[in-house]
């Protein structure tokens, strides 16, 4: 298993965001982090990603703990966080040539251009970032998560502001990635769920109240749609 979480907690003051979740996920299967605003989607993803410690409990990423091993779990993991934090004076190539130093790649030309393929950023990479589209800033977001080719991707609504036909590509693509690579994605878009998703876990008020395979899912529910099956496990 590429990811262990056993009993997580996280408390913010009084506010207990996640409340003893244990999971895993393993290399060739998107898993679907689903669960109503404010369930724990986020924090959960944030302390995997090394962003903010738990409260109690451990994660480990391919056996490294967020905590303790904090920097290989950084080399191991790609993450698109729900706000993406980009470079706006920067050419897409510059943003991504910074990120490639910062990871050390070797000939790093070679796959920065590899990476505006797969993310079909070509036809707007004489662009600075800060004038590209929302959905073109999504996509560089997601380049820069897949850059260093981490054997885990961690993606925060990758999809949210892209128009339909941007939809199909990077959809395309993850589902193109989560066939070698461990990738838990985290949407409201329950379509997108049924087209990219192995395995589904549905979170509500920081516990889990799901997790199964979609197939097992909807078997268990009498073949409702996902979004009943949502509805009635999260209210
Ligand atoms: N820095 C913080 N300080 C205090 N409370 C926080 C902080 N970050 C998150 N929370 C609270 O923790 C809970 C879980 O938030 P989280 O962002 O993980 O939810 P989410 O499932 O990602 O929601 P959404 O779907 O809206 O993105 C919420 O009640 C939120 O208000």
């Amino acid at each position: 298993m590429s990811i262990q979480v056993q009993n997580l907690s996280k408390t913010y003051g009084t506010q207990k965001a996640i409340d003893a979740i244990s999971f895993s996920a393993e290399p060739g299967k998107v898993l679907g982090f689903l669960g109503p605003n404010g369930a724990g989607k986020s924090t959960t993803m944030k302390i995997l990603t090394c962003f903010i410690p738990q409260t109690s409990g451990t994660a480990t990423v391919n056996g490294f703990d967020t905590v303790k091993e904090a920097l290989q779990v950084r080399q191991q993991i790609g993450y698109l966080p729900e706000s993406n934090a980009l470079y706006p004076d920067l050419y897409i190539k510059e943003a991504l040539t910074f990120i490639a130093s910062v990871h050390k790649i070797h000939h790093p030309e070679k796959r920065i251009a590899e990476v505006i393929e797969e993310t079909g950023l070509g036809p707007e990479q004489q662009k600075k970032i800060g004038q590209l589209s929302k959905g073109y800033k999504q996509r560089v977001g997601l380049a820069q998560a897949i850059l260093h080719n981490p054997q885990v991707l961690i993606l925060d609504e990758p999809t949210s502001g892209l128009d339909p036909n941007q939809l199909i590509g990077i959809r395309a693509l993850i589902k193109e990635l989560g066939k070698t690579k461990t990738v838990i994605l985290s949407t409201h878009i329950m379509q997108e769920v049924e087209a990219v998703c192995d395995q589904v876990i549905i979170i509500n008020k920081g516990k889990i109240v799901a997790n199964e395979t979609l197939a097992q899912l909807h078997q268990q529910h009498q073949n409702q749609s996902l979004e009943q099956i949502f509805i009635k496990l999260t209210h």
